[in-house]
């Protein structure tokens, strides 16, 4: 019998979900959810001076504003409990006694002062640093004497010498790793009573019957000692696939939860307005890619599209352009209603709006927003856009100014004001027809005639239908605009 596909995500809550941890997180659902299998999440939270307050919380709210859903986590618990792994000391304790008894590990008793100065010593050699096995052969008498001394110990696994421990990766092919190569007996139990990583992970991933094991190359070179835990209590190992990590642009390092240069949280984009299927949409491309050219799917699409022999072997760069590209397609598709909702608390935060509108004034939002919504990436976008229906006195940006400063402005706009003024049905075609009739007037043409007035209105080079704008704008509005930038 095949073992059933279980998979895992499993963040420590040092901080934020960021889209590096998301594509992770997606790889392993898609891959479940592909398969019939099934999605668990697991909290590493050992390492307790770097856990965050908050830092899991946020992890699964955004996993499930993402529209990821989980089959265990910790709060809904399966049989393979607790699903933090600072909850199951009861299970990691007992068998590190058994490693302790059967002679596999070992009390190490020597001091943080005394493996620095070791290192340093080796490092000033130049050779690589690894534990020495001070440790590895005390007898009762001198472990006595230590703990007599008051000294604390930590457990050092004791690594088999030259062996090769090998597997082969779901992505990167086989690979072998020397036993000589991992820095020496490493620690399983630290000196506050906690597991490793290592240690942990390997233990968790079998008690949870994990079948594959799907993680950054970060962990690549964690796997020959999580290997060696595997062989010392006879389990077998999961199935590795160490996907490539996803690389900051700017930087080239890879997104981590430390990286504050970019914009890399979901959180963050969750809050200017973008949307949930589009950021799941996007971070299924990063690093993996169906056949073909399409670039827009649906969750489902995804998960029957999802195949882990197309994961890339190279690192994917996470371009926030290509996230907006992607968004905006999402967005085209909205209906205007849905998506002025998501527009308006925007303005009502600006104190532009209030939430409670008339009919009349909503009407006029739709229209507003319908005007914007094909240009836009995200929601918050709408504040800065539609300024000049808001404020009288928009900041123009460098080119805008330059416009304004054309030869020609003035007259156009004069000419464009009076006609404006004089019209008795203000509506799209008469609109239209004054400025043609400007045109005529003044000789003016093409983008001469049409940028100035544009930006004198709107404040803006690029935007929606002149004409539109203007009738949404309003006449009194309109004119006082023309005021401002013929002043
Ligand atoms: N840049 C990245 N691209 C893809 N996956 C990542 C990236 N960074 C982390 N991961 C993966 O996310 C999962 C959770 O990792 P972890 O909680 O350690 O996050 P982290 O961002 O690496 O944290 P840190 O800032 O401490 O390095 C792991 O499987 C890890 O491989
Ligand atoms: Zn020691």
């Amino acid at each position: 019998m095949t073992k059933k596909v279980r998979v895992r995500y499993a963040p420590s809550p040092t901080g934020h979900l960021h889209i590096g941890n998301a594509r992770t997180a997606l790889f392993n659902y898609l891959f479940a959810r592909n398969l019939g299998g099934d999605f668990i999440i697991r909290i590493e939270d050992t390492d307790l001076k770097r856990n965050i307050e908050g830092g899991e919380k946020s992890q699964l709210e955004n996993l499930a504003w993402l529209n990821i859903d989980w089959d265990e986590s910790p709060d809904n618990p399966g049989n393979y409990g607790p699903y933090r792994q600072s909850e199951r000391k009861d299970i990691y304790l007992p068998l590190i006694d058994q490693l302790l008894a059967s002679n596999l590990a070992y009390k190490c008793y020597c001091t943080e002062e005394e493996l620095d100065e070791a290192r340093e010593k080796q490092q000033a050699r130049g050779e690589m640093p690894r534990y020495s096995g001070h440790c590895a052969h005390l007898t009762p008498e001198q472990q006595a004497a230590f703990e007599a001394e008051g000294r604390d110990h930590v457990v050092r696994f004791r690594v088999p010498r030259g062996e090769e421990l090998s597997f082969d990766d779901l992505v990167k092919g086989p690979i072998t790793f020397e036993s000589d190569s991992v820095g020496g007996d490493f620690v399983i139990l630290k000196r506050d009573g906690m597991p490793t990583y290592n240690f942990a992970v390997a233990v968790d991933d079998h008690m949870m019957e994990i079948s594959h094991v799907l993680r950054g190359d970060d962990h690549i070179a964690n796997t020959p000692k999580q290997l060696m835990i595997y062989n010392a209590f006879g389990w077998e190992a999961p199935i590795f696939g160490h996907m490539t990590l996803i690389i900051n642009t700017e930087t080239g390092k890879k997104l981590s939860k430390r990286d504050e240069t970019i914009l890399q949280f979901i959180e963050q984009y969750r809050e200017l307005g973008y949307l949930p299927e589009a950021m799941f949409n996007f971070i299924a491309l990063l690093g993996w890619s169906p056949v073909g050219e399409d670039e827009i799917f649906s969750k489902d699409e995804l998960i029957k599209l999802f195949d882990a022999n197309r994961l890339s072997k190279s690192p994917a760069s996470f371009d926030p352009k290509k996230l907006e590209w992607v968004n905006n397609q999402y967005i085209k598709s909205l209906d205007i209603a849905t998506f002025t909702d998501m527009c308006v608390p925007f303005f009502v935060e600006k104190g532009l709006l209030s939430a409670e509108m008339t009919e009349e004034k909503r009407a006029w939002t739709e229209t507003l927003v319908g005007l914007y919504q094909p240009q836009m990436s995200y929601a918050a976008e709408i504040i800065e856009l539609t300024d000049m229906f808001f404020n009288e006195h928009p900041t123009l940006d460098d080119a805008a100014k330059e416009v304004l400063a054309g030869e020609t402005v003035p007259t156009v706009l004069e000419a464009f004001k009076a006609q404006i003024e004089s019209l008795e049905t203000f509506d799209v075609p008469s609109i239209k027809a004054v400025i043609k009739a400007v045109q005529k007037e003044t000789g003016v043409k093409g983008k001469n005639l049409f940028m100035p007035i544009r930006v004198a209105v709107s404040g803006q080079m690029h935007g929606p239908e002149l004409g539109d704008t203007i009738l949404l704008l309003g006449k009194e509005k309109t004119i006082a605009h023309l005021n401002e930038a013929l002043a």
